[in-house]
């Protein structure tokens, strides 16, 4: 399975009313390029909200892409029908997070197994039988649970029927959809490895879409990074989870809820929400609450000269050192995101400059230009002017940085066997850089 330049956008809310007044598409899935391998399982992973779904919806299409191609078996399924593609979802299943909602309460399991397999015509009733008792031992269950109906099965032996159901038509890629997130944790481990037997028995290749590390860890062989509908990062498991280069994957890895040797002490640097896929931050989109984000070398350079390559490569050189930058980013999305107040501090520009200096700035304080502008932002505090503050910095400081001017090129390591993408600037190589 190839997917190129793919991307899905959604009508914003109100329709196409809305969108004829100009209200902006929801990008739910932007220009992703990636492809899975016979038998694997790719790990899809990222926030709530960054586009998973949609992907996997994309690709069987549930949904029809935006742009973009989608080669299956040596077919671009873009270029068929609705009528030509039916034929192919036999090979193609899903399944779903919620495992009481998915089975319909009416059938009995036998006849909720064999649904795909007679929508597909496949076998006559006796071997649509055969398989069904069949997959459903080999889901862990009974023949003889045939005759039974949903409600009759616990939250973990209903997903494994409908399991049954997707290898039911023998499909050679199934999407999973968070399949186990909605089950305790003790269930989820028997389910996960039951999926594992299945695929060894079948050869099947999962697309496992999940936002739990942990689980990812223990299922994955490779791993794609989703954030905002684009892909930050594509690796092998054992080297994204052990050396992650995209400073999301970090962030990501970091808020695993379990001690981690490897963690550098910056746990929690994932503050912020996911920013509005409608509007998304120009450049990375990560940059806005990216703790890595590169200094831009002046405060003055436009979009204009960014756009050009010379300038662009003025954006190499640094101007502070790197605690009292990290200091000041941190300031910027401190104010942008309001998490602190100044209830407490007298309301005079010095008094608030003084206040910055203990909270933010402690051991490495801006001096020049940057100060200055630091002093103008304190000002606008004092005044309680938070958004011109705020906007103030974020121009200054924020916007200038080539993540914010400029969406990273995919990079492909090259020093190391697997292939491995990452899309960040700290990677970049001005070369391969797109400038859109
Ligand atoms: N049918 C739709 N119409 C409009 N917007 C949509 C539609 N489906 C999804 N979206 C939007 O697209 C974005 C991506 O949603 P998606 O469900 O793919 O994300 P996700 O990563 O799978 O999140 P979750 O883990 O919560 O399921 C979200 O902002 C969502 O609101």
């Amino acid at each position: 399975m190839e997917v190129d330049g793919m991307s899905k956008y959604f009508q914003s809310e109100g329709g196409f009313l809305a969108s004829l007044r100009g209200a902006a598409d929801v990008k739910a899935v932007d220009d992703v390029t990636f492809d899975i391998k016979k038998g694997e399982t790719l790990a899809l992973v990222g926030e709530s909200g960054c586009g998973k779904s949609t992907l996997a919806r994309t690709i069987l299409q549930l949904h029809r892409p935006t742009e973009g191609s989608i080669r299956f078996k040596g077919t671009d399924l873009t270029d068929l029908s609705s009528r030509e593609i039916r034929p192919l979802r036999q090979d193609m299943q899903m399944v779903f997070q919620d495992p009481h909602s998915s089975l319909n309460p009416r059938l009995k399991v036998g006849q909720i197994i064999e649904e795909p397999m007679k929508a597909h015509d496949m076998y006559d009733a006796a071997g649509r039988r055969e398989r069904a008792e069949k997959l459903l031992e080999s889901v862990g269950l009974e023949a003889a649970h045939y005759h039974r109906y949903p409600h009759e099965f616990s939250g973990g032996q209903r997903q494994r029927v409908n399991l049954a159901r997707a290898f039911s038509t023998d499909p050679e890629i199934i999407m999973c959809d968070e399949p186990t997130s909605a089950l305790d944790v003790s269930v989820q481990a028997q389910v996960l490895n039951v999926m594992k037997r299945l695929q060894d028995e079948f050869g099947v290749t999962y697309l496992f879409i999940s936002h739990d590390m942990s689980v990812v860890r223990y299922v994955a062989d490779r791993v794609a990074v989703m954030y905002l509908g684009h892909v930050a990062e594509l690796a092998e498991k054992e080297a994204l989870f052990e050396n992650p280069k995209h400073p999301y994957t970090r962030a990501l890895l970091d808020s695993i809820p379990v001690p981690d040797p490897r963690s550098t002490g910056e746990r929690g640097t994932l503050a912020g929400d996911v920013p509005s896929p409608t509007n998304p931050p120009s450049g990375c989109r990560f940059r806005t609450r990216c703790p890595k984000l590169i200094q831009p070398g002046t405060y003055d350079v436009t979009r204009e000269e960014l756009a050009d390559d010379a300038a662009g490569a003025a954006l190499q050189s640094y101007d502070l050192d790197e605690p009292t930058w990290r200091n000041v980013i941190g300031f910027v999305r401190a104010v942008d995101r309001r998490s602190f107040t100044l209830e407490n501090v007298e309301d005079s520009p010095d008094a608030v400059r003084a206040f910055l200096d203990e909270r933010f700035f402690a051991g490495s304080t801006p001096s020049g230009e940057p100060a200055d502008v630091i002093d103008d932002a304190a000002r606008l505090l004092a005044e309680e002017r938070w958004d011109e503050a705020a906007d103030h910095l974020r121009t200054t400081f924020e916007e200038p940085s080539i993540c914010a001017a400029r969406r990273p090129a995919y990079v492909l390591e090259e020093d190391v066997e697997e292939e491995r993408f990452v899309a960040c600037h700290l990677y970049r190589d001005s070369e391969t850089d797109s400038s859109h």
